[in-house]
């Protein structure tokens, strides 16, 4: 059993929205970035995968165990964050951390302090009092040391300065070193999944558009710059035309057809990771 995470043939409609036929396996050992435009359904998905959204039908499993049954046993495999915590918190941090440490076998006390220290937070000061980043900073920090094999992050970053970001990578990309880890991201910052994903999982208006291998997809998109006006027919697997450019994401096919138009062009490059993105995200 290699993957950590498999949706089979899920769906669910609430209210206008639906997700439809959802067939998603993420690997062990792997950071999958989900990534989809505002309303694609990313929260949707992942408060399935735990369950607090009940599905219309299929199967979720976690380490190879159902979600949707009885047995519940699977939830110590997993540490989830929200993007939205349900509660207005009256704690500490220094109470929120012995209420969330008491629950959890596998909890790492030192990752804990170590999170605590990286990001400077006081856990004498009363959460609701934090700001905004600082509560995130706090909430991540007990996700993340409950230790289970699996962590699912809904927009981690969102709140975050940019050194916290930086703080928070290395982070993770310290906690995927130690033993068989994955991670599931909602993210809507490039930075997170140059950085961290191996993966992209593209969700759009409720369907998986895609499930890519982010250094693979990094090297299927090619754009070639022509010095002359273009007159030529639609390239194999062109996303884009513009008066003197054109970008394929089949670039073997579309140099073999450029040779046979008897067309050069005058430069060739690959594309930054957040223009690939934003193709795959609105073509
Ligand atoms: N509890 C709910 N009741 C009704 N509709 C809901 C509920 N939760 C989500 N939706 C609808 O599901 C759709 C997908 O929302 P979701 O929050 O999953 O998108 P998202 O991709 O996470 O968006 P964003 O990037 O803005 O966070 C939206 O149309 C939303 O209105």
């Amino acid at each position: 059993m290699n993957h950590a995470v498999t949706m089979s043939n899920v769906h669910k409609v609430i209210d206008n929205f639906q997700l439809e036929s959802i067939h998603l396996e993420i690997e062990k050992g792997t950071i999958a970035a989900l990534i989809g435009k505002n309303g694609a359904g990313k929260s949707t998905l992942l408060n399935m995968i735990m369950n607090l959204f009940k599905t219309d039908g299929g199967d979720i499993q976690i380490l190879g165990q159902s979600v949707l049954g009885e047995d519940e046993s699977w939830k110590k495999n997993v540490a989830y964050l929200p993007q939205k915590l349900p509660l207005i918190v009256p704690f500490t941090g220094h109470e929120m951390k012995e209420l969330t440490a008491r629950w959890y076998p596998m909890w790492d006390e030192s990752l804990f302090q170590k999170i605590i220290l990286l990001f400077g937070i006081d856990l004498s000061a009363n959460f609701k009092k934090l700001s905004p980043g600082t509560q995130q900073q706090l909430n991540l920090a007990l996700v993340i040391a409950r230790n289970a094999p699996v962590l699912i992050l809904d927009e981690p970053t969102a709140h975050l300065d940019i050194p916290s970001k930086q703080v928070l990578n290395d982070l993770l990309i310290e906690w995927m070193d130690n033993g068989e880890r994955t991670i599931i991201l909602a993210t809507h910052q490039v930075e997170d999944i140059q950085k961290l994903a191996d993966y992209l999982v593209v969700l759009k208006d409720g369907h998986i558009a895609g499930q890519f291998e982010k250094e693979e997809l990094i090297e299927t998109y090619k754009r070639y710059w022509f010095s002359e006006p273009l007159e030529i027919p639609t390239l194999p697997g062109e996303v884009e035309r513009k008066e003197s450019s054109l970008v394929t994401n089949r670039p073997t096919e579309a140099e073999d057809f450029l040779r046979n138009e008897n067309v050069r062009c005058s430069n060739t490059q690959t594309l930054e990771l957040d223009e690939i993105v934003t193709m795959l995200l609105v073509k």
